[in-house]
């Protein structure tokens, strides 16, 4: 309609159907590649997933850390220290990794990485954290591991708890203790 209507007054011109289709198309296409660069840009500077909510580290009781959900109630997440360890898997001194979910459904981290924080101290443990926490920025260390043997259902968990506004979460699964353990915690930044 809008095609025959530009012809009849542009009969004889340079413009044509033809043409005015062929501009709408690469509009079209300009538009949807600015979109497609808008959200890489987005994603790249780590905008695309859910900003993370404050985690705050009580150094009065180090065994527990809270964060906060968006009505501001206190989420208790353990660090270690739990008398009901099922352990998860094996280091390659096949020493056990305690990481569970406890009785109260809370994750609970292997005690080896809460240590190794400690012992880095607040400029490289705990404050990396806080910092990340801070807003956008990245967070160094996992505050929670999920280890389970092939086909264990730990994607499925993976997917479960990422559902909660508050869980930030990789998108592969790291393999760090069965393959990059060698490197240390360094190879997490
Ligand atoms: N709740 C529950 N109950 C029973 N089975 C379950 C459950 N959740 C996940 N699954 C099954 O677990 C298999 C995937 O496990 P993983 O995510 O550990 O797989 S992988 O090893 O990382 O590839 C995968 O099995 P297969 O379908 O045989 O591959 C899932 O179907």
């Amino acid at each position: 309609m809008g095609c025959s209507k530009w012809r009849a007054h542009h009969h004889g011109g340079h413009l044509h159907c033809g043409h005015l289709n062929l501009a709408q198309s690469r509009l079209s296409v300009f538009l949807t590649m600015i979109l497609l660069f808008t959200y890489l840009f987005y994603c790249l500077n780590g905008l695309c997933e859910s900003s993370p909510s404050p985690v705050y580290y009580d150094h009065q009781t180090p065994n527990l850390a809270t964060t906060t959900t968006n009505n501001n109630n206190k989420l208790p997440l353990d660090v270690g220290k739990d008398e009901d360890v099922a352990a998860a898997s094996s280091h390659q001194d096949d020493s056990p990794v305690p990481v569970r979910l406890n009785s109260d459904h809370h994750l609970i981290v292997n005690d080896d990485v809460d240590s190794t924080l400690q012992k880095l101290g607040p400029s490289e443990g705990m404050s990396n954290m806080s910092s990340m926490t801070n807003g956008f920025g990245s967070q160094k260390f996992p505050r929670a591991v999920i280890i389970g043997v092939k086909k264990g259902g730990t994607r499925a968990l993976l997917e479960f708890l990422r559902i909660h506004p508050d869980v930030r979460a990789v998108g592969a699964e790291p393999h760090f203790f069965d393959r990059f353990y060698d490197k240390g915690l360094e190879w997490y930044r």
